[in-house]
């Protein structure tokens, strides 16, 4: 490809006015024939295929709004939406898929007909836009298991989010990209019309297997994409190839050692898989193939909440020129974002390609199987200690429960903590049976010897509004002392009604703190009653399907 030297322009003037010049098409012949089969006129959109930063900067400037933080980051906002809309996402019945697929509330079913209307509703709204962008990129960085995905948008911001979370293609590899394995055509902007058959919104958000597409109206948040591939890598890697997609963060050590953490949002998959003594893996997706663990991306999507350079530095530092800040408000005197504000939302992200993380891994990839698996949650009931070892019965009936809490504040609504329970830690992203992929985990975790722990980020000492949340410090130390091999060493002990074995020392943590015990031992006994008929009770869905063991490895009292 020639360079072409730009000349100061005009006002007004268009920096790609000649699009036979536009280095970023990249589409000829077949590629191009693609787009206009998809029902796109080419005559008339302005295709930007894989463009670079900058341009996308400006796109996003001059016709969206964006910003440029101080640090260099672009500052966006996704409108009204600003988290995900479980409730507004579907997935197409067809005979390719049907049978695998766990129908019921989590994957609720839409017809082929709709999703037909909501797709040509889609391409008709980008057709009206002047700017469309396309992000061709893969999900999945072992080879012998990635995807090739393709993103059409109306928004720049869109673009660049998914250039940053997917992996990002070598010029050969674009040049050679071919046919999409999926294809995503997000037009958040407009809405879906509430009067087609199931809408039961403005938003919806969908996915067809038997076509390899999916469609987004009535949504700007950009996570919506990046779970919807993960959506697809559910389906995809158990199925076609016998993997299993995981809800987790990963990262290794030195020795090569490496660690798995599950967990719902907000738990800690992103803080603790930052650590400046190991390699970082992945923050949200990974699959356990036969050869190791893979990332399933090519970038971080971290909250923003409270974000302290002095706690987590690599996050803090990976917030600059390329990265995007969803949502963050900012001083306009100085450009400087401010991580305190939680007026637009308490879900504030930033997206950033993973090779901003000083110690990443890449590619993102192991062939080593892993050593230990941690599973995260949040318990705003006080009740779970900050750190137990789990044995492999226990292990699959806290995989299946998928517990965590809410606390208020993060959501309307929420007066009280909130006990949620997310079946694989990620019950919105899952496609097939949760026993399906329990025993998948089971499977490998005993082939390897993996050692499970639970590890709580919440309460200590106290329930919410009580007691504190466990300092981030000292969980850093537990995660030190798990991968030390220290705390393996430990003496354990029970703890009452869930009969977790807590260790009676951990490097660097006051030992009185790995008690959760409350100095009042009647109500702690009655708060530990309480969470637990909520575990009894959420795992009855689950019980028919697994090992009795398995249902005994649940709170007795
Ligand atoms: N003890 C602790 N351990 C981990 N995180 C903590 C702790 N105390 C407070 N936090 C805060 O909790 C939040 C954890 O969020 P994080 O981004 O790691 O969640 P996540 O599991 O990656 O969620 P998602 O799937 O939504 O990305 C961070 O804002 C972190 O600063
Ligand atoms: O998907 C999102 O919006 C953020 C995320 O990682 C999660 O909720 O698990
Ligand atoms: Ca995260
Ligand atoms: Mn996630």
């Amino acid at each position: 490809m020639p360079h072409r030297t730009v000349t100061p322009l005009r006002h007004g003037e268009e920096p790609t006015a000649d699009p036979s010049s536009e280095p970023t098409y990249g589409l000829l012949g077949k590629d191009l024939a693609m787009f206009s089969e998809a029902g796109f006129d080419m005559q008339k959109i302005h295709l930007k295929r894989n463009a670079p930063i900058a341009q996308l900067y400006e796109d996003a400037i001059k016709y969206e709004g964006a910003v440029i933080a101080d640090s260099g980051a672009l500052i966006n906002f996704s409108g009204k939406k600003t988290g995900r809309s479980p409730k507004d996402k579907r997935i197409v019945y067809e005979e390719t898929s049907k049978d695998d697929v766990w129908w019921g509330a989590v994957n609720i079913q839409m017809d082929e007909h709709t999703f037909e209307i909501n797709r040509e509703r889609a391409i008709d709204y980008l057709n009206t836009r002047d700017n469309v962008y396309v992000f061709d990129g893969f999900a999945g960085w072992d080879p012998k298991y990635r995807i090739k995905v393709r993103v059409v948008t109306s928004r720049a911001y869109h673009a660049l989010f998914m250039h940053n979370m997917l992996i990002r293609p070598t010029k050969k590899e674009l040049d050679e990209f071919g046919t999409p394995d999926f294809t995503i055509y997000n037009a958040g902007q407009f809405p879906a019309n509430r009067f087609t058959a199931g809408m039961t919104s403005q938003t919806s958000v969908e996915v067809n297997f038997k076509r390899h597409e999916m469609v987004i109206l009535g949504t700007e948040y950009a996570g919506e994409m990046k779970k919807g591939i993960f959506s697809v890598m559910h389906y995809l890697q158990p199925v076609k190839f016998g993997n299993l997609s995981l809800h987790s963060s990963a990262n290794e050590g030195p020795d090569g050692d490496v660690s798995l953490f599950f967990g719902l949002s907000g738990t800690g998959k992103t803080t603790l898989s930052a650590d400046p003594s190991r390699a970082l893996i992945g923050d949200d997706e990974h699959v356990w193939s036969d050869s190791g663990v893979f990332n399933i991306e090519g970038g971080c999507y971290a909250k923003c909440v409270g974000l302290d350079a002095e706690k987590e530095p690599d996050i803090y530092n990976a917030i600059r020129f390329g990265s995007i800040l969803e949502n963050v408000t900012y001083d306009y005197a100085t450009r400087e974002p401010n991580y305190e504000d939680t007026g637009i939302t308490e879900n504030t992200r930033c997206a950033y390609p993973i090779n901003f993380i000083n110690n990443a891994k890449i590619p993102c990839m192991t062939d080593h199987q892993p050593k230990n698996v941690i599973y995260l949650t949040c318990d705003a009931f006080g009740v779970l200690p900050p750190v137990s070892l789990l044995d492999e019965h226990q292990a699959q009936f806290w995989f299946l429960s998928g517990y965590t809490s809410k606390t208020p504040g993060t959501e309307d609504g929420i007066a009280e903590p909130t006990p949620t329970f997310s079946t694989c830690f990620g019950a919105p992203f899952i496609i097939l049976h949760p026993s399906r992929y329990a025993a998948m985990l089971a499977q490998r975790m005993t082939a390897q010897g993996t050692k499970c722990w639970l590890i709580n980020t919440g309460w200590i000492g106290g329930a919410f509004g009580k007691g504190k949340r466990c300092p981030l410090k000292y969980t850093r130390k537990i995660v030190d002392g798990i991968h030390s091999g220290q705390l393996a060493k430990a003496n354990f002990s029970k703890s009452p009604i869930f009969n977790l074995s807590i260790p009676d020392a951990v490097e660097g943590v006051p030992s009185e703190l790995l008690n959760p015990e409350w100095e009042d031992k009647e109500a702690f006994v009655a708060q530990n009653k309480k969470l637990a008929d909520m575990f009894s009770k959420a795992f009855e869905r689950y019980a028919s399907e697994c090992a009795p063991e398995v249902v005994a490895a649940g709170p007795k009292y």
